[in-house]
């Protein structure tokens, strides 16, 4: 399948010097929900800025559903949708005419029925024809929303969509990306939210000081370097690991009423069940077994830790 977005080793220097991509290259396949994960300045916002023609590489190639982005941007740009990290729109227009705009900006006929349809899913209706400068936050986050989708893009672009965003908008935002998946949109969010894409991307791709340094299946990357953790409630303390234990990664909680056993999730081998049977057979008895699966988040401080200790 010719993927959406292809983008092979682009560089950005700013004109200060500073490098904020670095070879960065990575494809996007049709209709998937990819999470660009990284720290605060790893050139998240860089890196769309260079595919929706923000930012202008300093070397390197970037297509979009086959096109060159440089040989044809406005094709290109009106296959996209991009929904800034700030605001950026008209404060003393209201929120139909700065939805109609954008539509027309891109080239696209009318359509007032998509546009009242839009409006109406972002919770914005009753407010068409208000000035964007009297609505609240949360309401501009929901304009920037719809004036990015005004002209039906193919890829839709979330520059840390819910940063700052009560509950309640986070919740529309979810349920609204899932519903642009099943309509065919690709759909490409930058977050901090760890627990976001834990949730709502197919895949994760790692960003760290201008270099992808992981691109998985999102449930790829949970197997292989998830770990879990099973917790073994004693029925009675226990003051040493037995030397049958010496090769498991376990020790013995503070209170000596519990053994901590870590375990890869990728390795059947070293699950569970064996270690039980050689409790059973040292005749350790206990109450419960609680198990917990390492979280995205502890997988991606890792994975940045790593990689710092590496350039040092
Ligand atoms: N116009 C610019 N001129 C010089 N340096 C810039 C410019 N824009 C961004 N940078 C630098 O490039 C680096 C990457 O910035 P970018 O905004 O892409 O990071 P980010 O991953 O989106 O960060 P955040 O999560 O904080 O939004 C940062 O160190 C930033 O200071």
């Amino acid at each position: 399948m010719q993927p959406i977005i292809a983008i092979e080793n682009i560089q950005k220097t700013y004109k200060s010097g500073f490098k904020a991509l670095n070879g960065v290259s990575l494809t996007i396949q049709p209709g998937e929900i990819f999470a660009l994960l990284g720290p605060n300045g790893a050139g998240k916002t860089t890196l769309i800025g260079t595919v929706c023609g923000l930012v202008r590489p300093s070397g390197g190639r970037i297509t979009v559903d086959g096109l060159d982005i440089h040989d044809n941007y406005r094709e290109v740009r009106q296959r996209i949708g991009l929904v800034p990290q700030e605001l950026a729109v008209s404060m003393f227009e209201s929120v139909w005419d700065t939805v109609k705009f954008s539509r027309g900006l891109f080239g696209c006929k009318p359509n007032d029925d998509y546009l009242a349809e839009l409006l109406k899913n972002l919770s914005l209706w009753e407010k068409k024809d208000t000035n964007i400068m009297a609505l609240s936050g949360g309401m501009k986050r929901r304009v920037l929303i719809a004036k990015a989708l005004a002209h039906e893009p193919r890829v839709l672009f979330l520059d840390e969509p819910t940063a700052g965003v009560d509950v309640e908008l986070r919740r529309d935002m979810w349920s609204m990306i899932r519903k642009l998946r099943e309509q065919g949109v690709t759909i490409i969010l930058t977050t901090h939210y760890i627990e976001e894409a834990e949730d709502m991307a197919d895949r994760i791709g790692v960003i760290s000081k201008g270099e992808i340094i992981l691109v998985e299946q999102k449930h790829d990357l949970m197997q292989q370097l998830g770990k879990k953790t099973l917790t073994v409630h004693l029925a009675e303390p226990l003051d040493k690991i037995p030397e049958l234990l010496a090769n498991y990664d376990i020790s013995i909680s503070d209170d000596s009423l519990s053994l901590i056993y870590q375990y890869s999730t990728a390795d059947q081998q070293d699950g569970v069940a064996p270690l039980l049977e050689k409790l059973a057979s040292l005749n350790i008895g206990y109450q419960d077994l609680s198990t917990k699966q390492s979280s995205l988040e502890e997988i991606f401080v890792s994975l940045v830790a790593e990689k710092v200790e590496a350039a040092q």
